[in-house]
């Protein structure tokens, strides 16, 4: 029997986390956000493009800072961070750690929301660009990808090999708030009918920055 891989402490993974119906439903919000006011972009790491397209909720992020404004895109200030997606982020702490008060005090306020075609990927990264220890929040819908995460120290060795299909949760708080994570590839026409996208692979992380 393939058992699924052993996650460090704080890391969590629920499969099949949001219903087909929430899956549409959040891909019509991004076809919105994706528009603007700040429009979806490949943000610019030391010179090179990113693989990925990213839209931002709440701040906007660009590497290694958040800003209000988008100021390495058009200036405009990027959309608020919507009180549905907190709502959703409370119920996903609660339902990933089995504790009905993990939710309590997470108030996220913003999201990376990414854009993965099928060539897309991202390196081995710590998220710490926010001044908190809050818990990520990750959403995935679309095309199933080989999500690696890792320990807190480097980008190697220990790590686990997830598949992160449409649907799926993945929290990490705790001690491994701050472990390395990527995207090693993400697999071309494994999105499930209905899910709201055909091609490619959207990716939510709602965080809290910290910032006011
Ligand atoms: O796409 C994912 O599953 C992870 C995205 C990520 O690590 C990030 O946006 O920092
Ligand atoms: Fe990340």
């Amino acid at each position: 029997m393939l058992l699924p891989p052993e996650l460090p402490d704080g890391a969590h993974h629920v499969p099949g986390w949001l219903s087909l119906e929430q899956q549409r439903w959040i891909i019509g919000q991004f076809a919105a956000w994706a528009d603007g006011p700040v429009p979806i972009r490949a943000a610019r790491v030391r010179g090179h493009e990113m693989s990925v397209k990213t839209v931002c909720l709440g701040w906007h992020w660009r590497p290694y800072q958040y800003t209000r404004e988008a100021v390495d895109v058009n200036g405009r200030r990027v959309l608020d961070f919507p009180d549905w997606l907190g709502e959703l982020g409370r119920q996903a702490l609660v339902e990933a750690t089995d504790d009905p008060r993990a939710g309590d005090a997470y108030t996220p306020d913003t999201a990376l929301v990414n854009y993965y075609d099928e060539q897309a990927r991202m390196g081995m990264h710590q998220d710490k660009d926010e001044r908190s220890d809050a818990p990520v929040v990750s959403l995935s819908i679309g095309d199933t990808c080989t999500f690696r995460f890792g320990n807190t120290e480097h980008r190697n060795r220990p790590y686990s090999d997830v598949e992160l299909a449409s649907g799926d949760l993945f929290v990490f708080g705790g001690p491994s708030r701050f472990a390395f994570h990527g995207v090693q590839r993400t697999h071309a026409g494994t999105a499930p009918t209905g899910c709201g996208l055909e091609h490619g692979r959207v990716n939510i992380t709602m965080r809290v920055t910290g910032l006011s």
